[in-house]
């Protein structure tokens, strides 16, 4: 296709002459009435043209169109990196042509355009846009009106835009009314906006299925819109696990050219209901017990997880439970062979190519790969009991700024598996080191009391003397300090509850207790015996339960991102250099 050229003549940008060649997939222009060899050639591939438009134009701070009828304006991705990211920023690239005649201006917006139409059919047209005002440093508003709908307003993408007036109101929205005509929706706050649009969307496909989002054992249907993730949360990690940048404009830019990102998506199920859907982490334990104790220090601002972190290593807790796992069949890759699953990633294609071999009817083959979940027999289950320190299972790598490798640097986005780490107790400075690892390259696996699998089902349940000691510690402490709704609760328990129940209760009970007693600051690493059950975070939630069974759905979403670039391949590449005209993605 390189070589089937469709347009090439010489145009001028400002004084310079350039030969502008249109290929197959590549727009390039270089200069020309240069003696010496480094001409400075520009490459932008079709799919990254966002615009073609007569005359010299201007988009910021507003529109400007000044019609000469020999100039076109073409508007594309351009590169630059971003110091403390994984991933590279994309900015809007313009540059202005002038023709010369009027006849060959109108061939280079024409083919331009229908250039772009052939090889970025993805393009959205008309997107939903949910505005969460509150969120972050509640900038959601400013952020979409002066910096992205300016850019959709370039393109023609029109947009409903709703700014939320409640939580769930998005959610809501997804699952009652009517999307007819929209290709994607967009959220414009932080991961708890996009866990919104998550759940709106699945259960919305799969009511429309007919199919029954409890049972970990159904196959589910994914979701025919596209989501697009705008960062203005105060955590905003999806975004950067998918896109590698926390930035607006390079998220708007991905939106615009269509680009399309598969994402697992883990299922979490309690007593055959679905609890709640997790892209990035579900963790027990530590990561359980800092999300409750942030929770009370919302008024700190981001600077509450730093704090409630500090707090909960200082209180040293470990947990027993039984972590039953379903370790991947035929898995391409494994939590520790170090690669990263970065844009293009082979890992990932490799199991679409293996999950949709023939056919883009995925609900087909879903259902082929997936009927083993149901059948399965116990004994492929592996199972494990003791103490934790904490249980995590994430479907990415699950990287942030303060991670730049995440809780598994080597997990993929889109291989229909999770990586299921499990922290068995250890001493504090043993735990730390684990921590520590999270923020450097080491390798944090490479502990001796740590364990990372590579899973598609996950069960956690409390091992049976923690039900005996989960209830023997509500018995022996009475109702001393409880609120009345949980007087209501321990009155009501037997010896014969489930253990969820008591689960449930003790989750309570040792919030209570905790918001009664001193920080454990104040009274040091051995102030206090662990209480017998800890909670889970899902994304950032709490769960009501302790008991449950996660289940991983391959490729049930698809997002407005590409993966992370690797930005390092790209800082080698000068401008103008020959040998990176093709692959230079830095330009
Ligand atoms: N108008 C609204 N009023 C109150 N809450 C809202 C509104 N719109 C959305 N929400 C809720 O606010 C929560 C947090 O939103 P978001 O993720 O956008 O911001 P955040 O600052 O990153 O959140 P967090 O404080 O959890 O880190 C979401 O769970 C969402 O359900």
């Amino acid at each position: 296709m390189e070589t089937d050229l469709k347009l090439e003549s010489s145009v001028f940008v400002g004084n310079q002459r350039y030969r502008a060649v249109l290929t197959g997939w590549h727009f390039n222009w270089t200069e020309v009435d240069k003696k010496h060899r480094d001409k400075k050639t520009i490459s932008v591939p079709v799919a990254e043209v966002l615009a073609v438009e007569e005359g010299r134009v201007e988009i910021l701070p507003k529109k400007l169109v000044e019609d000469k009828d020999k100039d076109f304006t073409v508007f594309y991705v351009k590169r630059s990196s971003s110091r403390g990211s994984s991933g590279l920023l994309w900015r809007l690239g313009r540059t202005q042509f002038r023709c010369p005649s009027r006849v060959l201006r109108d061939q280079w917006t024409k083919h331009l355009r229908a250039a772009v139409k052939t090889h970025s059919p993805l393009r959205p047209h008309k997107l939903l846009v949910f505005i969460n005002p509150f969120g972050g440093k509640r900038k959601g508003r400013k952020i979409y009106h002066s910096v992205v709908a300016p850019l959709f307003e370039l393109v023609g993408i029109s947009s409903h835009v709703i700014v939320t007036e409640r939580a769930n109101q998005a959610r809501d929205h997804l699952l009652k009314k009517d999307l007819t005509g929209f290709d994607g929706v967009v959220c414009v706050g932080g991961d708890g906006m996009f866990g919104e649009i998550l759940h709106g969307l699945i259960g919305r496909t799969q009511q429309e299925s007919g199919l029954c989002e409890n049972d970990p054992a159904v196959t589910l249907q994914p979701c025919p819109l596209h989501i697009g993730i705008i960062p203005a949360g105060s955590t905003d990690c999806v975004c950067y696990a998918t896109v590698g940048v926390i930035d607006p404009v390079t998220s708007a830019l991905h939106i615009i050219i269509g680009d399309s990102q598969p994402l697992d998506v883990c299922s979490v199920h309690h007593a055959s209901a679905l609890v709640r859907y997790s892209v990035s982490l579900v963790g027990y334990g530590f990561y359980g017990d800092v999300l409750a104790e942030s929770e009370k220090h919302r008024w700190m601002g981001p600077l509450r997880y730093d704090y409630s972190g500090a707090v909960v290593y200082l209180s040293n807790r470990s947990y027993k439970g039984i972590v039953q796992y379903l370790p991947a069949d035929r898995p391409l890759s494994s939590p520790r062979d170090k690669t990263r699953c970065l844009s293009g990633c082979s890992v990932c294609s490799r199991s679409t190519e293996r999950l949709f071999p023939h056919s883009p009817d995925s609900g087909t083959v879903y259902s082929a790969q997936y009927s083993q979940f149901s059948n399965v027999s116990e004994g492929q289950w592996v199972s494990v009991e003791g103490r934790f320190r904490c249980v995590s299972l994430t479907c990415m790598s699950s990287c942030c700024p303060k991670s730049p490798q995440g809780l598994s640097p080597s997990a993929h986005l889109a291989d229909g598996t999770g990586d299921l780490i499990l922290v068995w107790d250890t001493n504090p400075l043993g735990f730390l080191k684990f921590l520590y690892r999270h923020t450097s390259t080491q390798d944090q696996f490479d502990l001796p009391f740590v364990e990372v699998h590579r899973v598609k089902a996950v069960r956690f349940s409390l091992a049976s003397g923690e039900e005996e000691d989960a209830y023997e510690e509500l018995a022996g402490q009475g109702s001393v300090g409880m609120d009345e709704e949980d007087r209501g609760y321990v009155e009501t328990v037997s010896r014969s509850s489930s253990q969820q129940q008591l689960a449930a209760i003790g989750t309570r009970r040792q919030m209570t207790k905790e918001l009664k007693t001193p920080s454990p600051f104040l009274c040091g690493l051995c102030c206090s015996k662990s209480p017998p059950v800890s909670v889970w975070n899902c994304d950032g939630e709490i769960l009501p339960f302790t008991e449950i069974v996660c289940r991983i759905h391959c490729q049930l979403v698809r997002l407005y991102a590409r993966g992370i670039e690797d930005g390092t391949a790209a800082h080698n590449c000068s401008e103008g250099s020959d040998k990176c005209e093709r692959r230079c993605i830095l330009h």
